[in-house]
């Protein structure tokens, strides 16, 4: 008999939810972590960066805001400890597993048999290829946390959530900062017109940005170096970050022995409820292409893990996640807005929100995907807090609530979320201005006046 309905592969944020789902339903689990619990995402991804781009916010220096990215570090760390697993009565294995093909895993070369096994082994920082550099003096997401003094210059390659992020805070803290992106915007993934807002913020702390311009080569010149472009442009530095996208950790685990099938990035392959092509395995966080966020990763897990040890077969939401890039403005996004059947678009400019008004940040937007049947599909929204309003715009997406539902919630006065209210009533109106319920308007208050 199996010793355990499941074994979890990976302490990261997929990981972690998987086991203790798993556990609260009651089942037998164990999770193997080959090197910390927590994974990136404590350790060298939102933990770190949010509190960095806070310190810098606030005007930390380089030293002080690194000690805040640690205290934050540590101070989170419990929650994900084995111990936290254990007392949530998952059994912590620390050791690099295999995929065993008699059911289960390999831990260091022992055997975990189990009924079922979730894979939650999350994806490693890719470093591209430049002529001239050794990839081990190339700083990463994972390593530009151990850097013990602001770089003077520093070379960021990859305009995405990553790069931006963290140009824009190593440049609050002082450093001079060049991104160099092959993409024709900063982060191509979003709003064209969210793109453009945080390129002029960029630049507005300083940041020098050239888009559309890979990073080609790279040649040393005493302490640092300098960055040679696709059109031929210098990047003097004194270190350089890619910030080029990840790797999933996807090799060397006896996956295609198992039959498991991977795309041609080496994600994981899985069906809409995370089951891969082999019957017994799931998968679920980086490692697969369905997520790349930490709260994707962790709803991803619960479902694989409750399906994995329930039989059951509930499937993961169609619409594309929430999102939030935490630059300053912060960049909010949900659902698809340009994607068929979402064929009406409003925007409120924040010029016309009161409290980015007098906040004195008004060069944000809101922006809301309006389907046919007047229910809301999606949107963006970039400002101050954008965030904290995305939370609304998700929950309307997902419960799929119509505009007028929305705009009939009375909003608090002055907030951040005015701005997607004002959108959900500017929809709620916009049948008014058309010429038949115009005409019978005009006609109802002729009545009224002419029985007054
Ligand atoms: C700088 C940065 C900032 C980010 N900011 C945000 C943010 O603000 N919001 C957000 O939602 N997301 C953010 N992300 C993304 C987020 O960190 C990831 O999406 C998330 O952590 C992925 O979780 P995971 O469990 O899939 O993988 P990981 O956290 O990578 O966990 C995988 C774990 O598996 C272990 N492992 C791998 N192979 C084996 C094996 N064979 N045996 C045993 N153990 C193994 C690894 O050691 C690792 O601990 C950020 C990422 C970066 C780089
Ligand atoms: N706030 C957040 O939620 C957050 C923050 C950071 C990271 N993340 C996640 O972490 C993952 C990694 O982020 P990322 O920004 O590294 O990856 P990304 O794939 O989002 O962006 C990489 C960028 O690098 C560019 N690029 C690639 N090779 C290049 C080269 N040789 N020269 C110049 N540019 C090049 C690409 O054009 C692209 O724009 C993503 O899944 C992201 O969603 C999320």
């Amino acid at each position: 008999m199996a010793d355990f309905d499941l074994v979890v592969v990976g302490g990261g944020s997929a990981g972690l939810v998987g086991a203790q789902t798993a556990a609260g339903l009651g089942a037998r689990v164990a999770l193997v972590e080959e090197a910390r619990t927590g994974g990136e995402c404590l350790y060298t991804g939102c933990v770190p960066s949010k509190a960095l781009i806070a310190a810098a916010r606030d005007g930390a220096g380089f030293e002080e805001a690194m000690a805040r990215v640690r205290a934050a570090v540590a101070a989170i760390a419990p929650h994900d400890s084995p111990q936290a697993l254990e007392s949530a009565g998952v059994r912590v294995l620390h050791g690099r597993a295999v995929l065993d093909p008699h059911g289960g895993v390999r831990v260091d070369g022992h055997p975990v048999p189990s009924r079922s096994v979730l894979l939650a082994t999350g994806a490693s920082p890719a470093v591209p290829a430049l002529a001239g550099l050794e990839p081990a003096e190339v700083l990463t997401s994972e390593t530009v946390w151990s850097l013990d003094r602001l770089p003077d210059r520093l070379a960021v390659v990859g305009g995405g959530p990553v790069g931006c992020e963290l140009a824009q805070a190593f440049a609050r803290l002082g450093a001079e900062v060049t991104v160099v992106a092959s993409s024709p915007r900063l982060l191509p993934g979003e709003d064209p017109h969210a793109s453009a807002l945080v390129r002029t913020a960029l630049e507005a702390d300083g940041v020098r940005v050239i888009t559309g311009n890979g990073a080609m080569a790279a040649a040393r010149t005493g302490a640092g170096g300098s960055l040679l472009t696709a059109h031929g442009e210098r990047v003097p530095f004194t270190r350089l970050l890619a910030a080029t996208g990840k790797d999933p950790r996807t090799h060397g685990m006896g996956l295609a022995e198992a039959g498991i099938r991977l795309d041609d990035k080496g994600h994981i392959l899985t069906d809409t409820s995370l089951r891969t092509a082999s019957p017994r395995v799931w998968a679920a966080g980086d490692a697969t292409a369905r997520s790349h966020h930490t709260h994707t990763a962790g709803v991803h897990a619960a479902i694989a893990a409750a399906n994995a040890v329930l039989g059951t077969r509930r499937r993961v939401s169609p619409v594309a996640a929430p999102r939030v890039t935490f630059t300053m403005p912060e960049v909010a996004a949900v659902g698809q807005p340009t994607a068929p059947g979402a064929p009406r678009i409003v925007t409120v400019p924040h010029t016309r929100v009161d409290r980015a008004i007098a906040d004195a940040d008004p060069d944000g937007f809101t922006r809301i995907a309006v389907d046919r049947r007047g229910r809301i599909v999606g949107g963006t929204v970039v400002g101050p807090r954008a965030g904290e309003t995305l939370g609304e715009l998700s929950l309307a997406v997902h419960a799929r609530l119509k505009a007028a539902e929305l705009a009939g919630a009375v909003h608090a006065y002055p907030t951040h979320s005015d701005g997607l209210w004002a959108a959900a009533i500017q929809e709620q109106l916009r049948p008014l201005a058309s010429p038949l319920p115009r005409a019978a308007l005009r006609l109802l208050l002729a009545l009224r006046r002419a029985l007054r």
